[in-house]
Parts: structure tokens; sequence; C-alpha cells
């Protein structure tokens, strides 16, 4: 099974209007590479205007539900409609800083591929698992407690994150990416069976124009979750670039 490379720009808290030409800069940029799938998941307030460029547009959390008495919440019904095509859920800024356990990133996936969006489920360790050789353990677990019951595995990514890649220029050693996605790959297999040969397994942490090509090209690595290096095309597109080289 052929899976085309994924490369998504998580923008986390950042940007106002006048990003949106970056935006426009990182989807045309993109269109010269089209083995490559692109999209951009902007703060909530720009998915609309994002979505009007043409490019695929997604957001960084919903709420479980469609509707209902939850102030400050956007659900997976409304990001449809304002253009999105995709939505991150469980990243390890949402579980840290909002206490969101395995049940909840379970029902939020389950919400967004019912309102017909796809999903980046995101998984990673803390330091302290990873040091004390309990990484691939620990990961597994949250797949299997936050995987939505019954899923299209085509409308389905999972984002191997380790926390403390986020943000800080470190990241594993290819070696070790490629046996956590591995790892991930035989449980969703033990799960779905042939089905897990269609879902895309992305890295996240620290992805930049310098090392994106050895990460995407390790095996089992199907793309890449890119925060702070998403903001400008100019540190985005290398990494498209990277991608699709090495197919
Ligand atoms: O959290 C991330 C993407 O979701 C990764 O962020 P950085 O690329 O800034 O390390």
């Amino acid at each position: 099974m052929v899976r085309r490379k994924y490369v998504v720009g998580n923008w986390k808290m950042n940007g106002l209007s006048g990003a949106l030409a970056e935006a426009e800069a990182i989807f045309a940029g993109a269109r010269a590479h089209e083995a490559v799938d692109v999209a951009l998941c902007p703060p909530f307030t720009l998915i609309g205007p994002m979505a009007a460029l043409g490019g695929a547009t997604g957001g960084q959390d919903c709420h479980p539900q469609p509707s209902g008495a939850f102030t400050g919440s956007v659900s997976a019904p409304m990001l449809a409609d304002a253009g999105a095509a995709l939505v991150i859920v469980g990243h390890s800024e949402r579980r840290e800083g909002f206490a969101e356990r395995d049940a909840d990133v379970k029902a939020k996936a389950g919400a967004a591929l019912t309102a017909g969006l796809s999903v980046i489920l995101c998984v990673g360790e803390p330091l302290g698992v990873r040091e004390s050789g309990g990484a691939i353990d620990y990961v597994l677990a949250q797949v299997q407690g936050s995987l939505p019951g019954d899923f299209d595995p085509a409308r389905l990514a999972v984002a191997y994150e380790p926390i403390w890649a986020i943000g800080t220029g470190r990241v594993p050693t290819i070696e070790d990416v490629a046996a956590m996605h591995g790892a991930i790959r035989a449980a969703l297999s033990d799960r779905i069976g042939e089905g897990a040969a269609a879902v895309r397994l992305l890295y996240g942490g620290s992805v930049n124009g310098d090392n994106a090509a050895d990460l995407l090209g390790a095996r089992d690595v199907d793309g890449a979750l890119v925060g702070g290096a998403s903001l400008t095309a100019a540190k985005f597109l290398p990494i498209v670039e990277a991608a699709a080289r090495v197919g």
C-alpha cells in the first residue's frame, strides 16, 4: 500500500488575519508537489478565510458534542461548516494544559469523523517516560485508549509527537522514530487488520527544513506535523519539498 506523504502545519495560538498571506504562499508552493498532501491548522478565527484560499484547512481541537451550552467551545460540525476538512485531536498541549484524557480524545475523534472531517490523533510521551524506557508502552496505551471505536482508516492519521521534542529543537533518533511508528502500525494492525496499512503515521516535534528528509525517510513515517516551522512559507515549504523528495 502506497501512502501519500502528508505534511500538516499546526499554527497553535498564532496568526492574525495578516498571516493569511503566508498561508496563501504555502498553498501555492505546495501545489508544485502533487504527490504530497499539505494542510494547515490555524486558530479557529482563521479557518473560514484560510479555507477560502483553497487549501486543506483544519481545526486544532473540537468539542465532542455537536452543539449545546458549552461556552467557548467549537464543535466538529461547526469546523466543517467553516470549511475545515480535518481536525487535530489529543495534542499534548491539550492533554496537559486542559486535562484531556484518552476517553475525551476518543470522543472528539469520533465526533469529528461523524461530521465528515479527517482526524489527526496525537500521542507522545513525556521525557521521564522516554528516559525510563517506557515510551512505546506509554504511547501504545494512548493509541488504544484514544482511537474511535470504528473508523475509516483513510480518514485517520496518528501523529507521534514526543512531548520533549516539541518546540525544543531536540528530536529522537531516526531509529527511535522508526521503532515507535512500527509499534503503532503493529497495534493498529492488531486492532483493525489490513486497514492499518491505510493509516498515515506522522512524526511531530522540532521538524524543520534541515531534518525533514531524514525523519520523513524513516520507515513507517508518512508525514510530519509541524509547529513553529509551519508559520511561514520560507520555513514550511522546504519540509514539503523534502517530503516530495523522499516520496
Ligand atoms: O507540537 C507540534 C505540532 O503539533 C510540534 O511543534 P514544533 O514543530 O514547534 O516542535
